[in-house]
């Protein structure tokens, strides 16, 4: 056995602090160990201290102030500075034994997940070597985007591109499902926890078939309407048809105040990293590599 960790990320406001403290609070209640780590470097107002906290090593105001950068720019130049300073996070983590969940909490600029190679450093890290904590991130989304279908689409690719480039165990959650409950039907509901193409098909916010034609002719309303319509629609349609086709993103619900919902999302994440756990054992990292590489080669 070794130690467990959740990398618990998303876009801005997606619930990560909240879904954060909802595990913290199940994992007390069932007397499971937990070691909370913070690594938003703007982070304040925590419902239980997280035992490392970014911000006893950097933190984003003084970089903005000091540095004169944005926040992207501010929260890049901090998970630089943390990379060079990895004692830090590592020294303290040594210390951690086998039978905790070490949950971190992860900025919501979606920057960091998409863009830089800095993530995938940090994991690495983390997986590897002396640590060798058995990860599994947990990317959440916002469970109102499934009201505006291209914005739930644009979601799950930010999800499925954070899912390539950290190449572990990885699990969606939509968040917040208590403010959808009233709203969409529950078998409405299920289409988008695998989310298919064809739920574009039913989508009003697509634009009237001949708007292209028109647009043709010069007929300015048209025009605009088609660039807010159609031509993005056939857009949206191909990213939803790429994401259908590789079948690779699905979504567990997760109501942040129901201990139920919590637990259900905790035993799923459990289960994802027992399952990679066993996949290493039974195929190491180095023989699967090799193996890829000859059949790419064979190719
Ligand atoms: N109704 C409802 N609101 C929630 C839920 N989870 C979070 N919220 C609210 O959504 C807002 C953002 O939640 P946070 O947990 O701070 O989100 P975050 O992803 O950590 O935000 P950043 O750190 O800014 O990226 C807060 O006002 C929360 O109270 C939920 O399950 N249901």
């Amino acid at each position: 056995m070794s130690k467990f960790g959740v990398l618990v990320m998303g876009p801005a406001g997606a619930g990560k602090s909240t879904f954060c403290t909802a595990v913290i609070q199940h994992l007390q209640n069932n007397k499971r160990p937990c070691f909370y780590v913070n690594l938003d470097p703007a982070a304040e107002d925590f419902a239980f201290e997280p035992d490392i906290d970014i911000k006893d090593l950097i933190s984003l105001e003084d970089v903005m102030e000091e540095m004169s950068l944005g926040p992207n720019g501010g929260l890049i130049y901090c998970f630089e500075f943390l990379l060079e300073n990895l004692d830090f996070l590592t020294d303290p983590l040594e210390e951690v034994t086998e039978d905790y969940l070490i949950v971190f909490d992860m900025p919501g600029q979606i920057e960091l997940y998409t863009h830089v190679p800095i993530l995938p450093d940090l994991v690495r890290t983390l997986m590897r070597g002396s640590l060798s904590i058995n990860m599994c991130a947990a990317y959440l989304l916002e469970s109102t985007f499934v009201m505006d279908r291209p914005k739930f689409f644009a979601g799950t690719l930010s999800a499925m591109s954070a899912m390539l480039m950290l190449e572990m165990p990885h699990v969606n959650i939509l968040s917040k499902m208590d403010l959808v409950k009233g709203q969409v039907a529950k078998r409405e509901l299920k289409r988008f926890l695998n989310p298919a193409a064809d739920l574009l098909d039913d989508d009003n916010s697509r634009g009237r078939p001949g708007d292209e034609d028109e647009m043709k002719n010069g007929d300015p309303a048209a025009t605009e309407n088609v660039m807010g319509g159609a031509s993005f629609h056939k857009l949206n349609k191909a990213v939803a048809q790429l994401i259908d086709d590789f079948s690779m993103v699905s979504f567990l619900k997760l109501d942040a105040q129901d201990e139920d919902s919590v637990g259900a999302v905790i035993s799923y994440i459990d289960d994802a990293i027992q399952f990679h756990e066993a996949q290493e054992v039974k195929e190491p990292k180095d023989e699967m590599d090799s193996g890829m590489y000859e059949a790419a080669m064979d190719r």
